[in-house]
């Protein structure tokens, strides 16, 4: 099977650098096209990709076609891909946004289709991928699309409907854990530890706390309780937190992720 990709941009590569690492497809099998040539010919050849110099080309040359870019391009590329597209040839999406109606209308009603939702930690087939698919998409292609999202971490099947509220708290919330990362490293600094030092500290603790949720099934709740020794540093240190707000601070930059992604404001 040959995959191609049509914008090889960040999330695209985090899928990519996933499907070699799972050892799910030999590299020249994997067929890439994107806006900047001195972007995607060096990254293919570092990788050992097949670079192919159109979009219809590529196409015409995948089993299965990933589109990967932004939202706002999806209608042009689809437009230019259209008379090259097999009907049986499955697309798998990743645009934030734009439904499994709006990818049939620009394919013609025919093309199996699978809207999924990753977020970059794919790259190290630790990514949590949203799926659903459309009527059309059954059979051997359904397995393979399925599988390939497997290859990448965790998947989770839901309606539409909840796209965008997952994407908010799993595609952009490595952005959000990151910026908590960075908030704690930089408190680190503030404390005499190096940049370097402190984030080290803070992203260990974080991989910790992200491995014990998992392993110990406990609720998050339960180990903060764990943490807080009565009348301790822990607690004095929560209290301040969320008298600072932090609590409201998450549930509104959510909010705002999702307003923004259903095209609210
Ligand atoms: N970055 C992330 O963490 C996530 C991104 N997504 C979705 O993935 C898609 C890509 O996002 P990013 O990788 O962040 O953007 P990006 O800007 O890094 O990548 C977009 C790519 O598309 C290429 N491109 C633009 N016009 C093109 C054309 N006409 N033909 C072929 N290639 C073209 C660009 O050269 C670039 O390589 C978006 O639709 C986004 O909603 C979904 C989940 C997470
Ligand atoms: O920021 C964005 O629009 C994309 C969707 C989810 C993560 N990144």
């Amino acid at each position: 099977m040959k995959i191609g990709f049509i914008g090889v941009g960040a999330m695209a590569r985090a899928i990519i650098e996933g499907l070699l690492k799972a050892k799910f497809i030999e590299a020249n099998d994997i067929l890439v096209h994107s806006q900047h040539k001195e972007s995607y010919v060096p990254y293919a050849q570092e990788h050992g990709l097949t670079s192919c110099d159109t979009n219809s080309e590529l196409t015409q040359k995948s089993d299965v076609v990933v589109i990967g870019v932004v939202p706002g391009v999806v209608k042009p590329v689809l437009n230019e891909i259209a008379g090259t597209l097999n009907p049986t040839q499955p697309v798998i999406s990743m645009a934030s946004g734009i439904t499994l109606d709006r990818l049939e209308e620009l394919t013609d009603y025919n093309q199996p289709i699978l809207r999924i939702l990753p977020n970059v930690n794919s790259a190290f087939n630790a990514g949590m991928t949203a799926v659903a698919a459309n009527e059309n998409l059954t059979g051997d292609n359904l397995d393979y699309t399925m599988k390939f999202v497997a290859a990448l971490g965790e998947v989770s099947e839901m309606p539409e409907s909840q796209f965008a509220n997952f994407s908010a708290i799993s595609g952009s919330a490595v952005a959000y854990i990151d910026f908590f990362i960075d908030a704690l490293s930089r408190a680190g600094v503030k404390y005499g530890f190096t940049k370097e030092v402190a984030t080290k500290i803070a992203t260990q603790t974080t991989l910790g706390s992200a491995q014990s949720l998992i392993e110990s099934g406990e609720t998050p709740a339960e180990i903060i309780d764990k943490v807080c020794s009565p009348g301790g540093d822990t607690i004095a240190g929560l209290l301040a937190m969320e008298q600072a707000g932090l609590l409201n601070a998450v549930v509104k930059g959510i909010d705002a992720t999702i307003e923004k992604s259903t095209g609210n404001n």
